[in-house]
């Protein structure tokens, strides 16, 4: 039986900034299609710098980084870009039309996609995040909630392989918090999510990956890694007062 090609790949990637700080010291990660996986870990410990190697927007390390199968080369930037959808910390980095609708179609036309299909993208898109209503508003009159949840729309009409999130409970009151929480659950997608929020990770992530110094200390289930205390303090990672993830559901 053939192994099946992974949704994401990374092998031994090792990367260094222009002023000489090593980031990553050779990080291997590999996640199959509809996996959803935390990457946890402390500030400063490479997270945002590997997600960043994901799609190309850093590059030139040591290493490969593949998705479905897909080398992040040069030469392949643009159909790696479509296969990994990042939501960036601050929805407002991703919403820059006059509508909802035109934020979320702004992909799928930039690949010069027909009108119908566009508008097919645009509608699936926003109806998986639960913002179909939203379509002709302005993305400036919607909450924060909202405005996080259409900027994940504008990363899903693009049919990608993996959907990676930064912080994506970050500023969320907690209605909206779980609001995310119950879109993200229902999303037929590999999914990739930073975040400092355990009882998130938890609640969404089977799997979990802990980076500390540019590179890999645990990879297990979520479960068993925050009921691990020695593992939680040796990384900086801390639940809040009183929670108990062994007593969760
Ligand atoms: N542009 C840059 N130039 C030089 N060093 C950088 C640059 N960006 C990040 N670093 C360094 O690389 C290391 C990893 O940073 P990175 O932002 O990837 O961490 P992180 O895990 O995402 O942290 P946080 O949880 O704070 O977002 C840190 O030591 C950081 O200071």
């Amino acid at each position: 039986m053939s192994t099946p090609v992974p949704s994401l790949l990374v092998d031994d990637l090792a990367f260094a900034y222009p002023d000489g700080h090593q980031a990553l010291y050779g990080v291997d990660l590999r996640l199959e299609a509809g996996e959803r996986v935390a990457l946890l870990g402390p500030n400063g410990a490479g997270k945002t710098t590997l997600v960043l190697h994901l799609n190309g927007i850093l590059r030139g390390g040591r290493g490969r980084v593949e998705v479905a199968g897909l080398p992040v080369e040069e030469r392949h930037l643009q159909e790696v870009r479509r296969r990994v959808g990042i939501v960036f910390q601050d929805p407002d980095d991703q919403l820059f039309m006059p509508t909802v609708g035109e934020d979320v179609a702004f992909g799928p036309r930039n690949l010069g996609l027909p009108e119908p299909e566009v508008a097919r993208r645009v509608a699936d898109a926003l109806a998986a995040v639960d913002m179909a209503d939203a379509h002709d508003r302005a993305p400036h009159h919607l909450s924060f909630g909202q405005r996080r949840r259409v900027a994940v729309a504008t990363v899903l009409s693009m049919q990608p392989e993996v959907l990676v999130l930064d912080e994506p409970s970050s500023n969320l009151d907690p209605a909206g918090r779980r609001e995310l929480a119950e879109v993200l659950q229902a999303l037929p997608i590999t999914l990739l999510m930073v975040t400092h929020d355990l009882p998130y990770a938890l609640q969404l992530c089977p799997r979990s990956v802990v980076l500390d110094g540019g590179v890999v200390v645990a990879d297990g289930p979520t479960r068993e890694l925050l009921a691990d205390p020695g593992l939680l303090a040796a990384h900086r990672l801390e639940l809040p007062f009183g929670f108990d993830p062994r007593a969760v559901g």
